[in-house]
């Protein structure tokens, strides 16, 4: 299952760098993995913003949520998610 999803984030100004330096860290080598492994084919950032429009694949709504839910920076960010479903005028699978 395919699902459009949008992240954005707002890490406390006060935090301390040296914690949102390893969050982020974490967070890059989380998302490249899932990247690599297929469960996170796009990920792009929205122009002027901290802030990125992202495609999940993923067999089901509670994988998701479980990966989602395990993004580092989870705690500091607005997720919204939008189920996808194929485009009649799509020239290709998906
Ligand atoms: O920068 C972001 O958009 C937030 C987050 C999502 C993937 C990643 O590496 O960082």
């Amino acid at each position: 299952m395919l699902f459009a999803v949008t992240m954005d984030v707002a890490i406390p100004h006060d935090l301390d760098p040296g914690v949102r330096e390893e969050l982020i860290s974490r967070e890059r080598s989380y998302c490249q993995e899932l990247q690599k492994s297929g469960v996170w084919p796009h990920i792009w950032r929205c122009a002027g913003q901290y802030a990125n429009l992202s495609v999940f694949d993923v067999p089901d709504n509670d994988e998701l949520h479980r990966v989602l839910w395990n993004l580092p920076l989870f705690p500091y960010m607005t997720v919204s998610v939008t189920p996808l479903a194929a485009h009649p005028s799509a020239l290709t699978a998906r």
